[in-house]
């Protein structure tokens, strides 16, 4: 099967630099390569540049140095409509669940922005909405509750959902589960490799927790002074 690999090409980044400052080389020469229906574990101690890794990868920051390819094309290289189409196809997600949702909108409203976004005609809404509650496990009724009236377990599924509407054919999970209690965690991974296995999605999944590593990836990373160790 055809598949679009996410691929990391000797990627360095450095904060700061400027005339009287080398500035800060957060990581250098990063490789590594992700396929559709993979997860690959990214993990290492605090401040070694995981988020930011996630950031070059996603597209929202631009490498110091190297480059990100997707389908083969550079990311620093694509036409806008071709960037605007690889943004919606490689999502990121946070993780704080809390600040994912407008407090001041009922949750259906935010699902009907997306919709409205993506021009999904009317008539589709509802089907779109239920398929979507029904693959992230939650009810109905959902939909008319603030933020504020739903847990963080709730509110990290629907962060997912909503991005699954998009159909995104990568996520980044930047510490998906580390805001949530230990048996809160566990579903939300299970929750995580169902949708995986049924939509094909490839996963780069950032945490300090070697358990959820092990329980979730196919290939490893280590991020430590500035060096990626790739462990199959
Ligand atoms: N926009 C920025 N400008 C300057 N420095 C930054 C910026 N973003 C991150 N940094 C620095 O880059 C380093 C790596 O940060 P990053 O958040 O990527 O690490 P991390 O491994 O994800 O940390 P943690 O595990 O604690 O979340 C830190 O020293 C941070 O202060």
């Amino acid at each position: 099967m055809f598949s679009i690999s996410l691929r990391a090409d000797s990627i360095s980044k450095i904060y700061g630099a400027g005339l009287l400052s080398e500035g800060r080389c957060v990581f250098q020469n990063v490789s590594f390569e992700i396929r559709p229906g993979e997860t690959f574990g990214l993990t290492g101690p605090s401040g070694e540049g995981k988020s930011t890794l996630g950031r070059v990868i996603a597209g929202i920051e631009k490498p110091t140095y190297g480059t990100v390819y997707y389908e083969d094309s550079s990311l620093s290289e694509m036409k806008k409509t071709k960037y605007m189409a690889f943004r919606r196809k490689v999502q990121i997600m946070f993780q704080d669940p809390t600040g994912a949702f407008n407090p001041r909108k009922r949750i259906g409203s935010s699902v009907f922005d997306v919709l409205k976004l993506l021009k999904i005609p009317n008539i589709e809404h509802a089907s779109k909405t239920k398929e979507m509650l029904i693959t992230i496990g939650l009810s109905e009724e959902v939909l008319s509750r603030y933020p504020s009236q739903l847990s963080g377990g709730q509110l990290q599924r629907l962060a997912i959902g909503r991005i699954l509407l998009l159909e995104p054919e990568y996520i980044i999970l930047d510490e998906p589960t580390s805001a949530l209690d230990v048996s809160v965690q566990a579903q939300i991974l299970h929750m995580l490799k169902n949708v995986q296995t049924e939509k094909n999605i490839g996963y780069i999944l950032i945490s300090h927790d070697q358990a959820v590593i092990r329980f979730m990836s196919d290939t490893c990373g280590l991020l430590e002074s500035g060096q990626l160790r790739v462990i199959e």
